[in-house]
């Protein structure tokens, strides 16, 4: 058994919510590093700066800046809990020569889960019917929902999560198509039904179900903006389960106001959470989640063991087994 102080020196955000880390996987850090709190940190910087040679980030936290780096002399892996790393700035990490880990594909089946129950919770109407139930009124016929049974699901990022979503949707035989930097396979199109869409504008004008799944970076942050719902049907709900900012929330609000489109069902926006009297809050053909797509015990125990394994190598100078790169 490692002595205290021969493990090495890993920085985390205090752990316990909001977005903390659960017991079991501080249970998993302190198996194999000293965990330094970031409440303890910054009482005592000259403690532990020389000492600390990885950082364990999670949604932002802590805020990995420049002037943080630059103060960890022997830093050398930032390892970040969740695929998605827009909140960290990779290229000036990796300016300083150090790496970033990120936990791709063992989450994708969770996300892509949420994104199949957020377009069926609002095909059928979950909320109000849970609502319904739950307040014992009279039970009306004239609740009606939509099939998703051969409605259009437009894809907007045919990456992992994208591809098990279509899975996902391929089952409930829905029609496919997608937008995507790069075209997928035939193969890959083939074995789910997907149709690619030359432009955003096509898939946009066909889909009854617009789910976006792109990473946030320059080219994506308000991708979906005013002309955007312009284009989309009256009846199409916009789904996120990639980062709010992807969507022009405002522009957002306003469509679903002006009922250029239907609904919407979110499990990411900007801020999170929203502020109780915000209105996508008090829109019965709005669904707001957590942000909780890879939030199952299952899914963050892989994950968790991911950020670890990409700080020991990291720490050791390997390859790490999941490098974000700028
Ligand atoms: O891992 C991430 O980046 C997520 O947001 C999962 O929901």
């Amino acid at each position: 058994m490692t002595s205290e102080e021969a493990k090495p020196f890993v920085l985390a955000s205090s752990p316990g919510p909001p977005r903390g880390l659960v017991p079991e996987h501080v249970h998993m850090l302190e198996e194999l590093f000293t965990v330094v709190w970031w409440d303890d940190f910054e009482a005592n910087r000259d403690k532990f700066s020389n000492k600390i040679q990885g950082i364990f980030s999670q949604c932002g936290k802590p805020a990995v800046t420049e002037d943080l780096v630059a103060a960890l002399p022997n830093l050398k892996v930032v390892s970040n809990f969740g695929v998605g790393v827009n909140h960290l700035d990779v290229a000036m990490i990796n300016r300083h020569g150090i790496k970033v880990g990120n936990t791709p594909h063992v989450l994708s089946d969770a996300v892509a889960d949420v994104g199949m129950m957020l377009i069926l919770a609002s095909a059928r109407r979950l909320i109000e019917g849970v609502n319904i139930a739950r307040e014992s009124k009279v039970y009306s016929m004239f609740m009606m929902g939509n099939d998703i049974n051969e409605a259009t699901l437009g894809v907007i990022g045919m990456g992992n999560i994208g591809y098990k979503v279509a899975e996902r949707a391929r089952a409930f035989n829905m029609n496919i198509i997608y937008y995507n930097r790069e075209r997928r396979s035939v193969t890959d199109e083939e074995k789910v039904g997907a149709k690619y869409c030359m432009s955003l504008e096509v898939l946009l004008r066909q889909s009854d179900y617009v789910m976006v799944v792109v990473p946030l970076c320059k080219e994506t942050c308000a991708m979906i903006g005013e002309r955007e719902f312009q284009l989309m049907k009256p009846t199409a709900v916009i789904i996120n389960i990639a980062r709010g900012q992807v969507i022009d929330q405002d522009a957002m609000v306003d469509a679903l106001q002006k009922k250029l489109i239907h609904g919407a069902a979110l499990d990411v926006t900007y801020p999170e959470p929203l502020p109780p009297d915000h209105p996508l809050l008090h829109n019965p053909n709005v669904i707001v989640t957590p942000h909780f797509g890879s939030q199952t015990v299952e899914t963050r125990r892989k994950m968790a063991q991911m950020v670890i394994d990409n700080l020991v190598a990291g720490i050791e100078g390997k390859p790490l087994p999941s490098e974000f790169k700028a």
